[in-house]
């Protein structure tokens, strides 16, 4: 273990841990609200160059603490501008962040990673095929961010306005409301106004549908809600998505239809990946439509990103438009999205870290071989 590694790192702490430790250490809570300012608004990592803080408590600071993000392994960009890093954590696990740009390339929406991996399994997702789960850190979470800013030097926090990295997107790898508490003091951080200052309005997060944590989200955090749907009846949403076995469509509308903040305005976002030969009929849309009465909703169409083992096809391009044709005559707006960063693997759902590739095949040999225990049988 290095030095660096056994000092306490001061991203993640809320703003009320960071003004305790500044206490544990004899100093002000003005200190805590300078130094919050230079981790946050700043991007600052040395704490000698934080130039309102003394000489004497710089020197303090940099005895005890360190200022860092989770390591790059890898940084790549795609042809149509997309970036994507490579994580590696302090325990050799990795996970990924994307940065996926508008049309016109003057914003854009950083895609964070929860968990490495997710224990949710849904058949359609390169991540739940991960075998590995552990949640991410608060600092995991928000480092992420400030690595991607880092990334693109948008430091010190520019302006709502002139910000390429403008939004954000909890649809990274792994399911965010299995990790609530890590994933609500990170975004808690994300949204102050005195430090990253990224707008609740501006941040979604996506969820496979835990039910009993939505309406915390929406009070603790008033984020934008995504749902993975996926699918319209239970029948269907059960075997592509296990989690549908706990909380089946019924509730899950139900907890939608109770989402603080939800208004026409601001609509629930349903996404929808189209499975060939699965949930892409007219007769699915016309479903759709009716599950949805009543609720303020938009959808986003999703084409499937098929990964190598795989089950599904993507629908036609031809079956895509007609969906989404139909669920727009009938007033919502319903895009098909567009992949990004393919050529990077950096697309939706074809997340998963490159070190776990290597040990699922090597896994695959012992299986193969019979020498595979029951917990570590590969779920694809
Ligand atoms: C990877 S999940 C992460 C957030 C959360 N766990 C969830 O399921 O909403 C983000 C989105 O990617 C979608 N997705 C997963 N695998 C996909 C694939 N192979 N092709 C297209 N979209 C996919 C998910 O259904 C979900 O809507
Ligand atoms: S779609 Fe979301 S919930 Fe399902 S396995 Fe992938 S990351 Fe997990």
């Amino acid at each position: 273990m290095n030095d660096s590694s056994q000092k306490t790192n001061l991203i993640g702490l809320s703003r009320d841990q960071l003004t305790a430790e500044m206490a544990s250490i004899g100093e002000k809570p003005f200190r805590a609200k300078q130094l919050w300012h230079w981790l946050y608004n700043r991007g600052e990592t040395d704490f000698l160059k934080m130039t309102s803080i003394s000489k004497v408590m710089q020197e303090r600071l940099a005895e005890r603490y360190v200022v860092r993000r989770p390591l790059v392994e890898r940084e790549l960009t795609s042809v149509d501008t997309t970036r994507k890093w490579l994580l590696k954590f302090d325990d050799g696990n990795e996970a990924e962040t994307v940065y996926i740009p508008d049309e016109d390339e003057q914003r854009g929406a950083v895609c964070i990673s929860s968990q490495v991996g997710c224990t949710l399994t849904c058949k359609f997702c390169h991540t739940g095929t991960q075998l590995l789960v552990r949640n991410l850190t608060a600092a995991e979470i928000v480092g992420q961010f400030m690595l991607a800013r880092d990334s693109y030097g948008e430091w010190p926090t520019p302006d709502d306005t002139t910000r390429l990295l403008s939004n954000i997107v909890m649809m990274g790898m792994g399911e965010p409301l299995y990790n609530f508490d890590n994933v609500a003091t990170a975004l808690k951080i994300i949204m102050d106004g005195e430090g990253i200052g990224i707008s609740r309005r501006r941040i979604t997060l996506s969820t496979s549908g835990v039910v009993p944590m939505m309406g915390r989200a929406g009070a603790e955090l008033g984020v934008n809600l995504a749902i993975s749907l996926h699918a319209v009846t239970d029948e269907v949403r059960n075997q592509i998505m296990p989690i549908n076995k706990k909380y089946p469509l019924k509730e899950l509308m139900q907890a939608c239809r109770d989402y603080p903040g939800a208004s026409n305005a601001r609509r629930i976002t349903f996404e929808y990946v189209m499975l060939k030969g699965i949930n892409d009929s007219l007769a699915d849309a016309r479903e759709l439509l009716r599950l949805v009465k009543g609720l303020p909703a938009k959808f986003n169409l999703i084409p499937f990103n098929p990964w190598p083992g795989s089950d599904y096809e993507c629908s036609s391009m031809r079956d895509i438009r007609a969906f989404s044709d139909l669920i727009q005559d009938n007033g919502y707006s319903a895009p098909i999205r567009k992949s990004r960063g393919a050529d990077i693997l950096a697309a939706c759902g074809q997340l998963r870290s490159e070190s776990q590739r290597q040990k699922c095949s090597r896994l695959n040999e012992r299986v193969a071989a019979g020498i595979a225990d029951d917990h570590h049988i590969p779920a694809a």
